[in-house]
Parts: structure tokens; C-alpha cells; sequence
């Protein structure tokens, strides 16, 4: 199914190919989109709460640049939780409240144990997963073990009739502080206590007790 969504997704020109620039340190078996891409599983009403009617005051007027940021191995410090992976890292000072990227990924509603489903409607079980294809945001680490807290957040936003996943600078008063997050600063989430509980349970489950990297 997920191979037949990937061809699909290159047939419309939403995926990489030699003719697209693809960022520095990009998995070459993870398809690199610049947009959406959904399920062919999706319902319609599903896919109408994807399509919102858009308004001009929904309408996003700003639109993120994926120059903002680079993917990086992670070769230090010894103790970062997420080490010989992958993170994202500002590439200039990105001001507080600002809009960084969307995360991209396929737009599904199918259980999903992906290490990169990141729920976009509960209600509905919609999940955004860039296991095997999505954009930059897809490295974006969680906080715990590398900072204090988190210095960016996931919020919706609406893309002329499109609702994504934006991923913001906190803004003032939030734990950030209002400082917004400095060049070769990495950019961290909160992926939430959820996350890390189900991988406890799994870990359990398997009677493997693993260190903090999944
Ligand atoms: C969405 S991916 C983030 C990008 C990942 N580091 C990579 O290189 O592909 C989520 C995975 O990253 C790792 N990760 C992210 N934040 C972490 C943290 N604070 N502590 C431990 N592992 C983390 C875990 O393996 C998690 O399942």
C-alpha cells in the first residue's frame, strides 16, 4: 500500500528526483516531498476535514523556508540521548513565534507504530507519518535529555485550503523565554509524555529494557 503511495506521490511530482535538490544528509530510501501527500484510504469525510473551505483570514500568508534549518548527525555530546542519529538545527536566529517548516509525511488514518506519525486529529485518528517520506521535520527530536525544554511546537495551520502541521518557534512567554532559538541551535519538540510511555509498554511487552535511544 505505502509503495503504491509512494509512486503515486512521484508520479504528481511531489517526490525527489535527480532533477530536485534534495537537503544535505537526506536518507536516500525516504522520499523527500514538498507537499501533503494522503492515503488513498483517507474517507471523504476525512479528506473534507483535511480541505477545510478556506477563508482569507485562515488563509497562511507566510510561507516557511526550508533554509532556515539543516539536517545533521548527531556525533555529540557523548550523553545526547539521540546520538549517531540525526536532528535539525537552526541555520540563522529564528525569532520567537515564528513559523520554522510543516511537517510533511502521508496524511493517513491507519494504525500507525511509526516512530514519525505525528497526530494531526485525534478525534479522527489522522496521523501525518514520514517514515518513508517527508520533509526536513521529520528530525526533529524530542527535548528530553537534550535541553530543558522544548524551544518549538507543533500547531496547525491552514494552507489556502490545506490543513497542515506547522512547527513554531515558542513565543514570548512561553519556556522559551522569548528569546526564539539561536543559529546552530538545535530545534526540539515535546512529542509528549504519550510517546515515550507507549515505548515503555512496548519495551516491556518484548521483556527488553533498551537504553533511552529507541
Ligand atoms: C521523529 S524521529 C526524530 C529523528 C531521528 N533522530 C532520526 O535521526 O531519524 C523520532 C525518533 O528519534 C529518537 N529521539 C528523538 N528525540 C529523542 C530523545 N529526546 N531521546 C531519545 N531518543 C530520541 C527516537 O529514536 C525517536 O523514536
Amino acid at each position: 500500500m505505502r509503495q503504491r503511495e509512494i509512486k503515486t506521490a512521484q508520479r504528481k511530482g511531489k517526490g525527489s528526483s535527480s532533477a530536485h535538490h534534495v537537503p544535505k544528509n537526506w536518507p536516500p530510501e525516504i522520499l523527500y516531498i514538498r507537499g501533503p501527500v494522503y492515503s488513498n484510504r483517507l474517507t471523504s469525510s476525512e479528506l473534507s476535514y483535511l480541505h477545510p473551505a478556506s477563508s482569507p483570514k485562515q488563509a497562511a500568508s507566510i510561507t516557511p523556508s526550508t533554509a532556515l534549518v539543516k539536517i545533521c548527525p548527531i556525533a555529540s555530546p557523548p550523553t545526547h540521548p539521540a546520538l549517531h542519529q540525526h536532528g535539525l538545527f537552526a541555520t540563522r536566529h529564528l525569532p520567537p513565534g515564528s513559523l520554522i517548516l510543516d511537517y510533511l509525511g502521508l496524511y493517513h488514518s491507519q494504525p500507525s507504530a511509526s516512530d514519525y506519525d505525528l497526530s494531526l486529529s485525534r478525534d479522527l485518528g489522522i496521523g501525518i507519518d514520514a517514515v518513508a517520506m517527508g520533509n526536513e521535520g521529520r528530525f526533529i527530536n524530542d527535548y528530553r535529555g537534550i535541553r530543558n525544554g522544548p524551544n518549538a511546537e507543533f500547531r496547525e495551520r491552514i494552507v489556502g485550503s490545506e490543513r497542515r502541521m506547522g512547527v513554531w518557534v515558542l513565543p514570548v512567554g512561553k519556556s522559551g523565554k522569548g528569546k526564539g532559538i539561536g543559529k546552530g541551535e538545535e530545534i526540539c519538540v515535546s512529542y509528549g509524555k504519550g510517546f515515550w510511555k507507549g515505548r515503555e509498554s512496548e519495551r516491556e511487552v518484548d521483556g527488553i529494557y533498551e537504553d533511552v535511544g529507541l
